[in-house]
């Protein structure tokens, strides 16, 4: 039996996608201005032996449902929301082994700039910083960037193949391994013919720079990603390490892995070469009563209004215009087209109505929670990962911090006695301790490889 990995699923905000849960007495993610917060949360997260911590971001408001972002700042709907690369030191130095995916935008900043800044967390976690690629799907960020509106879905996917290309030069060819002597009593830190600069000149971007950092642990952060689209695989392919899905059932998971191994392939990857993990929210008790009456009290506090908010923005398509039992059947937008697909029924079913997507929303979210006692939540995984062919999980919080309490003191020993979860922390980083191979650094496999110098 294989074991899981699991992530602990947040963002630097107060709601994020189960909507309405920092209204609960007990919630204090509205303390995600304090560092205290963020420092607690990465030492449960290592208490419980998850890989890791993976933090969502967007650059924008959402302002799609009913043309204004007056919902979204009432509720909490990821506005406001902080910078979430700034938090990772601090947990960093909290931790040992925990990992970090920060998500970080390709559309509106230059390459060279996010390349010093992962290198530096690379060094200061030593090694244990991935990145999770997003293009966005917000004309409201682009707006804040000083265009009209976002590029077209494909041509953002485009110009990030390009911004990765350039960050591959920086990262695995402007420094040789050997370029830092440190050589005290020769006075020579670093060998000048060992470092050279990246010359780029491509349809999105030019540059002349050498790479600002030596080389870090990992050079290349470990790469996540989440594009579903045809277009969003096909880049997750040849490019993620680790894609993260939203599927609502295994056999809905089990196709999306079979076709992004299969393209891994193509490229020349090998099925191997990609971990899968899958978006989850759990409301575990001691026994099922228990999790039934903490459902029953968490439901209390969710929030219609922030999900179809956060929904209308992510699909492109204002909710508000639809009568409540009317499908939603526009089916093509410049947004977030997997979610749509789901909606608009070209993924397959039927076209969604307002209320039956309401219905969804258990707990203000688009997605179902899994409820139970440790050992009923412990079969569940179980079956997801034997069914739907994933590696594991990445865990929404609902009531902050007790949701990740509950999962690291009630379900996390059931994984453990059961084989299916790791007892400790192997060594090495992040990228070695997820595919247990390796030593850290990108295999010759990877389009990034084709750029070390030789
Ligand atoms: C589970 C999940 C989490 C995501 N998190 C973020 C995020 O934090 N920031 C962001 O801009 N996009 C995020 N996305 C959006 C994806 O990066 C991508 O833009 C979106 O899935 C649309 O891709 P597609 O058009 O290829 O389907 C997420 C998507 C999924 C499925």
């Amino acid at each position: 039996m294989k074991t899981m990995q699991i992530y602990a699923f947040d963002m630097n905000c107060v709601g994020h996608i189960n909507h309405g849960m920092w209204t609960h007495p007990r919630d204090t993610s509205s303390s995600y201005t304090d560092l205290d917060y963020w420092v607690d949360f990465a030492r449960t997260a290592e208490r419980g032996k998850l890989d890791g911590i993976f933090l969502a971001d967007i650059v924008g408001v959402y302002d799609v449902y009913k043309g204004s972002p007056d919902a979204s700042i009432r509720t909490a709907a990821q506005i406001p929301v902080n910078d979430p690369i700034i938090p990772l030191s601090a947990m960093a130095y909290a931790t040992q082994h925990l990992g970090f995916g920060v998500t970080v935008n390709t559309t509106y900043e230059p390459p060279f700039l996010l390349a010093r800044r992962m290198s530096t967390l690379d060094h200061l976690t030593k090694g244990r910083i991935g990145w999770n690629i997003v293009t966005g799907y917000l004309d409201s960020a682009a707006r804040s960037m000083g265009l009209e509106r976002q590029p077209a879905h494909d041509a953002r996917y485009d110009a990030a193949e390009e911004y990765l290309e350039v960050l591959y030069k920086l990262w695995e060819g402007s420094w040789d391994d050997d370029a830092v002597l440190r050589d005290r009593q020769g006075g020579i830190f670093a060998d000048p013919s060992k470092v050279r600069a990246v010359r780029h000149e491509g349809k999105y971007y030019r540059m002349d720079g050498i790479h600002l950092s030596e080389p870090s642990p990992q050079r290349t952060p470990l790469l996540f990603q989440a594009g579903a689209s045809a277009r969003g695989q096909d880049f997750a392919a040849r490019h993620a390490e680790c894609v993260f899905i939203a599927s609502p059932s295994p056999a809905g998971a089990r196709s999306t892995v079979e076709a992004l191994r299969q393209r891994a392939v193509d490229f020349g990857r090998g099925a191997d070469a990609l971990r899968v993990l899958n978006l989850i929210t759990v409301v575990v008790g001691r026994t099922e009563r228990e999790a039934e009456d903490k459902l029953a009290d968490y439901r209390q506090h969710a929030s219609v209004e922030a999900s179809l908010a956060h929904y209308s923005s992510s699909i492109g398509v204002d909710l508000s215009k639809y009568g409540m039992d009317e499908p939603i059947e526009q089916r093509s937008t410049n947004a977030n087209q997997s979610a749509l697909a789901v909606v608009s029924g070209k993924a397959g079913g039927k076209a969604l109505t307002p209320r039956q997507i309401i219905d969804q929303m258990v707990l203000g979210s688009r997605q179902k929670p899994i409820v139970g006692s440790p050992q009923q939540i412990a079969d569940h995984l179980q079956m997801w990962i034997e069914e739907g062919e994933i590696d594991g999980f990445n865990l929404a919080r609902t009531v902050a911090p007790e949701s990740l309490r509950d999962f690291v003191d009630l379900v996390v020993p059931v994984l453990q006695e059961r084989g299916l979860f790791k007892a400790d922390y192997a060594q090495g980083p992040l990228r070695q301790k997820m595919f247990q191979r390796g030593d850290g650094r990108l295999p010759d496999s990877h389009p990034a490889a084709t750029f070390r110098h030789r």
